[in-house]
């Protein structure tokens, strides 16, 4: 691309990360792009640019060959997918937002990218404003990694602030997060921790060099969360947070797993509140970083989609260094232990979950909570069955890497 000339941008999706961008770009005027055309679904709605800058056919805008470049910030992720999709098949470059897109087709963008020489950027959709995958994909492109954790949703990590800090419940602080822009079209994805779980793959793929289908990682939230949960945390000198963990065990296979997870003073995560995220790196040689920033919202998403806008109209691409050395998928470590605290009002749930080293928490009517010790393939396999029983299961600390190999700590409650 020509350095002294106005690169043209089609814009895909003007909502909470499409606004952000277009008022940065405004705003920061020195800098050479400029958003061309802009894309978006509803006719009717209001806009508050001149109704000539919106096309409602994404084909209109994938045509368009005076565009430079193209930016994708829908809501709608298998619509995304046919717009990226076509994009690369035209050897074109795209910058993503779009997590769960990325997660559930990574190998094929990878494909079409190798195949048409396009390019896909995308360090928006994981972590928003935290340049994350850069730093996994070139930073520690040499160093092996022990593991990546952290919080990876804004919008559940602003609920747990609401409900630890400000005492709200649950439905007001949700709404809030909802109105602030942080909260996906379908706000139970990132509730039930299926966003962090889709952010949580691509990071795998950068620091471990390992394509991990999003079906075969085990996902909880904090939707089933209640009052009982919230205080036996209290009790046990604790907050809550919702903690996406990738590890490879010492055979080589990876424990990963989005799981609601006390979390004390001790603990890195613990200064992560509101709609921040956290990502621990831990390097086999430089040991854990974390990473902090706003991980949703207009303007920290737009920067992180501005920065791969420069990048790619400087000709990067991701080099994928890890995955390039590695050729198998890895084995799931499916024996792998966690200690969990579980609340249901469904005593078979302790039978699907096999949990062991078994100890009662409390019993209110019908409903009981217990501790114990789940292997990583009971979690997987009983999932479906613990969101359809309501029940509510976390992580007793968010050191998942331990967690088997520890005793449980003497809990307030235990009895
Ligand atoms: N919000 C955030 O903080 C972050 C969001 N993301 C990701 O960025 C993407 C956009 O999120 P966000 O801006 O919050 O979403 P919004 O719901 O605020 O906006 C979505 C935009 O997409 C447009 N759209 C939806 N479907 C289509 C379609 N089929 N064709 C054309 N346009 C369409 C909508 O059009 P219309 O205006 O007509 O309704 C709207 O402009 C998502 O993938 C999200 O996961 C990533 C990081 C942070
Ligand atoms: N809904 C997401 C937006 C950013 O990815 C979140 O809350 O983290």
């Amino acid at each position: 691309m020509d350095s002294h000339r106005l690169l043209k941008i089609g814009l895909f999706g003007f909502g909470c990360v499409g606004q952000g961008l277009y008022d940065i770009l405004s705003r920061e005027e020195t800098l050479p792009f400029k958003v061309e055309r802009i894309c978006v679904k509803d006719p009717k709605k209001l806009r508050p640019l001149p109704a000539e800058n919106f096309t409602y056919d994404w084909q209109q805008v994938l045509q368009d060959e005076s565009l430079d470049l193209l930016v994708e910030a829908i809501s709608d992720a298998e619509e995304a997918f046919a717009i990226v999709a076509e994009a690369l098949r035209q050897g074109k470059k795209v910058v993503t937002a779009n997590k769960k897109l990325v997660a559930f087709h990574l190998p094929e963008l990878l494909a079409l990218q190798e195949e048409f020489g396009g390019t896909l950027l995308y360090e928006a959709a994981v972590a928003g404003g935290i340049p994350i995958i850069r730093t996994v994909e070139e930073y520690f492109s040499n160093e092996p990694l022990e593991r990546v954790h952290g919080i990876l949703n804004g919008s559940s990590n602003y609920i747990l602030s609401q409900i630890f800090l400000l005492q709200k419940g649950y439905a007001e602080a949700l709404k809030e997060a909802q109105d602030k822009g942080f909260a996906e079209l379908d706000p139970w994805l990132d509730v039930a921790g299926a966003d962090s779980r889709h952010k949580l793959c691509i990071l795998t793929a950068h620091a471990f060099g390992k394509t991990i289908a999003p079906e075969d990682v085990a996902f909880f939230g904090i939707d089933y969360l209640n009052d009982q949960d919230v205080e036996y945390a209290k009790q046990d000198g604790s907050v809550i947070k919702m903690v996406a963990s990738a590890h490879l065990t010492a055979d080589g296979e990876l424990v990963p797993v989005v799981l609601p997870s006390l979390v004390d003073a001790s603990d890195d995560l613990f200064v992560v509140e509101q709609e921040f995220n956290g990502v621990v790196v831990q390097g086999a040689y430089s040991g854990p970083q974390l990473f902090k920033g706003r991980g949703a919202g207009g303007h920290p998403t737009g920067a992180a989609v501005l920065s791969d806008i420069v990048s790619i109209s400087k000709g990067y691409s991701y080099g994928y260094k890890k995955l390039h050395k590695t050729t198998n998928a890895p084995a799931l470590a499916l024996d792998f232990e966690l200690e969990v605290y579980l609340r249901s009002t469904e005593p078979e749930l302790v039978v699907a979950l096999g949990l062991t080293n078994l100890q009662n928490v409390q019993r209110e009517n019908e409903s009981f909570s217990v501790l114990g010790t789940v292997t990583l393939g009971n979690l997987i396999k009983a999932q479906d069955e613990i969101r359809k029983a309501g029940a509510y299961i976390m992580a007793l600390s968010s050191d998942f890497v331990n967690a088997g190999v520890k005793k449980s700590k003497e809990r307030v409650h235990a009895s």
